[in-house]
């Protein structure tokens, strides 16, 4: 009843494409979505909360947008992140590169995780997700084929992999699992409602802020998620208060530090 609150930010990172936002879409509301590519502008936040024996926590999932253009932006986004997974596309060499890339730049955060360079507090860190439809090959990504996934749409696409590898602290490797998610149907390239995985979530499931209407102007008042870029001195706020209890997801507005909130292009 009287459980301690614990928040928690994590964030997505890797090159655009790679499955990022779908990743959350299927942690949010066990389903994917199909449809053309819309790719993340800023970034998207996604609050969950859940119990944890005594304890509720509260994850605000931060899906920063992929795009080099925006790769400032994310830095801001995993500042003060207590976990991040770097994602990357199994099909797509290029992508793992840039999730190398995104790997050193969290080891050379010390922000991340709340450790030090010397990383001496476990349980925290940088996990790293790769995902790959059924049948495309082995879990090394081949010389460049740019997103076999995307040539893919229109067709069936069976149950894809995830591999995803973890580093907490410590001088310890990165340890790696593969798991497998729920199998997913695409549908035409532009058949929005037809494409509903088996077993997903509920038509009628509340949809992320990025993949709906965008937020105006922030309210006046309403301070960053996290903290600004040093020296601004953004002020760090609490997740919104607004997500139910329980195991449950929640979308929220998220206003970037340097003022405006963004997140899918409407198109
Ligand atoms: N077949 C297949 N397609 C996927 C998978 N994950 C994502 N896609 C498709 O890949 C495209 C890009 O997915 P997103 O989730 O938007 O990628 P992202 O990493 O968030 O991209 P940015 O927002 O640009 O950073 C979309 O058309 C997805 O439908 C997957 O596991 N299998």
């Amino acid at each position: 009843m009287s459980g301690r609150r614990v928040d928690a930010k994590v964030v997505l990172l890797g090159q655009e494409g790679v499955g990022k936002s779908s990743l959350v879409e299927r942690c949010a509301h066990r389903r994917f979505r199909p449809g053309p590519y819309q790719n993340t502008i800023g970034a998207a936040f996604v609050a969950k909360v859940m119990s944890v024996g005594e304890q509720t926590v509260t994850l605000g999932i931060w899906d920063t947008a992929g795009s080099e253009r925006y790769e400032a932006m994310s830095r801001i986004y995993y500042r003060g992140a207590r976990a991040a997974i770097v994602c990357y596309d199994l099909t797509d060499s290029s992508s793992f590169q840039r999730a190398k890339f995104w790997v050193n730049e969290l080891q050379n955060c010390e922000e991340v995780g709340g450790r030090g360079r010397d990383g001496t507090e476990p349980g925290r860190g940088v996990g790293g997700c790769g995902t790959l439809p059924e049948g495309t090959g082995s879990r090394e990504p081949p010389s460049s084929r740019r997103s076999a996934r995307r040539r893919a749409a229109g067709s069936t696409c069976a149950a894809p992999r995830a591999t995803c590898w973890r580093r907490t602290g410590g001088s310890g490797g990165w340890t790696s699992t593969t798991c497998r998610t729920t199998p997913r149907v695409r549908t035409g390239s532009s058949g929005e409602g037809g494409g509903q995985e088996p077993g997903g979530g509920a038509g009628g499931a509340p949809r992320p802020v990025r993949h709906g209407a965008l937020p105006g102007p922030s309210p006046p008042g309403t301070a960053c998620p996290d903290s600004g870029p040093a020296g601004t001195g953004v002020p760090p706020a609490p997740l919104s208060p607004a997500v139910p209890r329980g195991d449950s997801w929640g979308s929220g507005v998220l206003p970037v530090p340097t003022g405006g909130c963004r997140f899918r292009d409407q198109g």
